[in-house]
């Protein structure tokens, strides 16, 4: 299973980006916000530090989504039955999608107000 060719990889990663995009509506939700700012950023047309520093924390958020998809599918697996292990490390992984959705929030806020000064 391991070291297969790349375009398999590829494969497999859109994969579970597109399971992600059917099963799970908080991905569908940040990919919109996503495309949201990248509208944002296309029409403002800011300096590349702010294309950078957005891309990077928009991608951070979608990855932490991806993250916590599959610990939650991994957990529902081995552990169908409630357990409050799982849920500490269910919240925690959502407690880290959380801490990077608000972080996006703030550099976006930030993005704004570079734009449009007082
Ligand atoms: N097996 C379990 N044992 C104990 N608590 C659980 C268990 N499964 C889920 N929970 C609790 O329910 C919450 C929601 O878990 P769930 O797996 O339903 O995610 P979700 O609400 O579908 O999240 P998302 O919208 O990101 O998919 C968890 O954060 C946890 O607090």
């Amino acid at each position: 299973m391991k070291n297969k060719a790349i375009h398999l990889r590829l494969g497999f990663a859109l994969n579970g980006i597109l399971f992600a995009l059917k099963s799970e509506a908080s991905f569908r939700t940040q990919l919109l916000a996503a495309m949201a700012i990248a509208i944002v950023l296309i029409v403002t047309r800011p300096s590349p530090v702010w294309w950078g520093i957005i891309i990077l924390t928009t991608g951070a958020v979608l990855a932490a989504e991806l993250f916590n998809t599959a610990l939650e599918k991994t957990l529902d697996h081995l552990h169908p039955a409630q357990h409050p292990q799982i849920k500490l490390a269910k919240d925690a992984a959502a407690g880290a999608v959380l801490v990077l959705g608000l972080t996006a929030i703030l550099v976006f806020i930030s993005f704004l107000a570079s734009v449009f000064p007082g």
